[in-house]
């Protein structure tokens, strides 16, 4: 994840994935349409998995699946040997279908429904990553009248705030989400269930954020989180036996960001807690991550078609693309920048600033603000790098245009694993005025 941004191009000046030409690559499945470049997804994986095994540390590499959840790609991360963190029975479905190994599934939300909970109960999930005391009273009561095991984490807010925006920083005290660490909640919640006939504490369980480029707000959660383990340890002879620091780990979206190396975020965090639990004399715990970003962010790629443009003389050029908001809310909502390139003319270096417009009925739906880019016409494709996370997952059909397709590509091959939405799509759960139906 260090080396700089880097794109491949081949002989006619087109952009390629995985050896593949992304201007086929729109033709064969239209407009916009998000590639990932599995190869990139698997590296990845196996960076995360690979240096815990090679430290000969017990571990669970969770694929937070936020990211972007599809049958295919948790088709891929059991592939790979990962976990699967989950935060709906939607998602819980889709692991599901994809054949995913139950016990290695764990499933977080601050607001899980009774149903989900019983769905997780029916199919005997990995562990439930218990987030607040009106679920730890529906776990314990579930677990008591259904005499079922049940694997619990509790999630806790460490009081950490990484550095990254604020929508997405989640282990500061004013979070809505977990159980407190400073204030007596954490310790309440350990008292109801330790020990529990039916409901079993693993361990600790806490997310600092999102997109974060350094290591020591994860060394200092791990602090935090293995001194209250070590405490329940002294004073009520309970040893947890898992630390699971969530996810977060960066990724390059553009040359400003610096993001570490997989090898880089676990080693630290490896050091960090085999030194915490020497010098405490506690038991070295598994750690459990959960990367989803680092993960999918930076081997998805958006192509869209350009199609109108305005240039508003001394002020602004816009380019505008055939998907926008609707595929990918990162910049609307967060300010987030991404990076991108006319796909079909890589080797023209004549480049003049734009600003890349969706095509939603909003003005804030830019995109891209002021990005050099060779001049365009209509037709011509713009790939947006490194849209492989909360992309796809955060659409919308807002204008109710149609979610993207999406295609896998890997060993000089494409894949389609999502189909694009068609117009009937958008109106299959609507209802006419004029039919037989339900009355209220
Ligand atoms: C509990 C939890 N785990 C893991 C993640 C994955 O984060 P990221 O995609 O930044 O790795 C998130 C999302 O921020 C999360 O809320
Ligand atoms: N959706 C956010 C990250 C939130 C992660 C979930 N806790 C993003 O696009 O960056």
């Amino acid at each position: 994840m260090n080396d700089t941004l880097h794109y491949t191009t081949n002989e006619k000046g087109h952009l390629t994935i995985a050896g593949l030409d992304t201007v086929n690559l729109a033709k064969k499945f239209g407009t916009p349409v998000v590639v990932y470049n599995l190869e990139l997804v698997r590296e990845r994986a196996r960076k995360f998995k690979d240096t815990f095994e090679k430290h000969g540390i017990r571990a669970q590499v969770a694929y937070a699946s936020k990211a972007f959840s599809s049958i295919a790609m948790y088709q891929v991360m059991k592939e790979e040997g990962l976990s699967l963190d989950v935060v709906s029975s939607g998602e819980l479905y889709t692991a599901l279908q994809a054949d995913f190994p139950v016990e290695k599934i764990h499933f977080h939300g601050n607001n899980k429904s009774l149903d989900e909970l019983i769905m997780a109960f029916d199919h005997e999930i990995g562990c439930i990553v218990v987030d607040n005391f009106y679920e730890l009273e529906l776990v314990k009561e579930l677990a008591e009248t259904r005499k079922q095991q049940m694997p619990i984490l509790l999630r806790v807010t460490p009081g950490i705030e990484a550095h990254t925006h604020t929508y997405i920083t989640t282990g500061q005290q004013d979070s809505k989400f977990g159980f407190d660490l400073l204030n007596g909640q954490a310790d309440e919640a350990f008292e109801s269930v330790a020990n529990h006939p039916y409901v079993e504490l693993l361990g600790l369980h806490c997310h600092i954020g999102s997109q974060i480029f350094e290591t020591n707000g994860f060394v200092a959660a791990a602090e935090k989180l293995l001194v209250k383990m070590q405490t329940w340890s002294e004073v009520h002879h309970y040893s947890c036996r898992v630390l699971n620091l969530g996810g977060g780990f960066g990724i390059r979206y553009t040359e400003e960001d610096t993001p570490l190396s997989p090898e880089t975020y676990v080693e630290e965090m490896i050091v960090a807690i085999q030194r915490l639990s020497s010098e405490s004399a506690y038991q070295m715990p598994e750690i459990w991550i959960e990367p989803g970003r680092s993960l999918v962010g930076d081997a998805g790629t958006t192509l869209y078609s350009i199609g109108s443009q305005k240039v508003i003389p001394d002020t602004r050029h816009y380019i505008s693309v055939d998907g926008g908001m609707s595929d990918n809310i990162r910049p609307a909502l967060y300010q987030a920048r991404y990076d991108a390139r006319v796909a079909n003319r890589m080797h023209d270096n004549n480049l003049t600033t734009v600003t890349v417009a969706g095509k939603c009925c909003e003005s804030g739906d830019k995109l891209i603000e002021d990005i050099a880019l060779p001049k365009v016409e209509a037709g011509d494709i713009l790939a947006v790098f490194s849209t492989g996370a909360y992309g796809y997952a955060m659409a919308s059909n807002y204008n109710r245009l149609a979610r993207p397709a999406v295609v896998f590509v890997e060993n000089g091959k494409a894949r389609l694993v999502i189909r694009r939405e068609t117009l009937d799509d958008l109106v299959r759960n609507d209802l006419s005025l004029y039919e037989e139906g339900e009355e209220s």
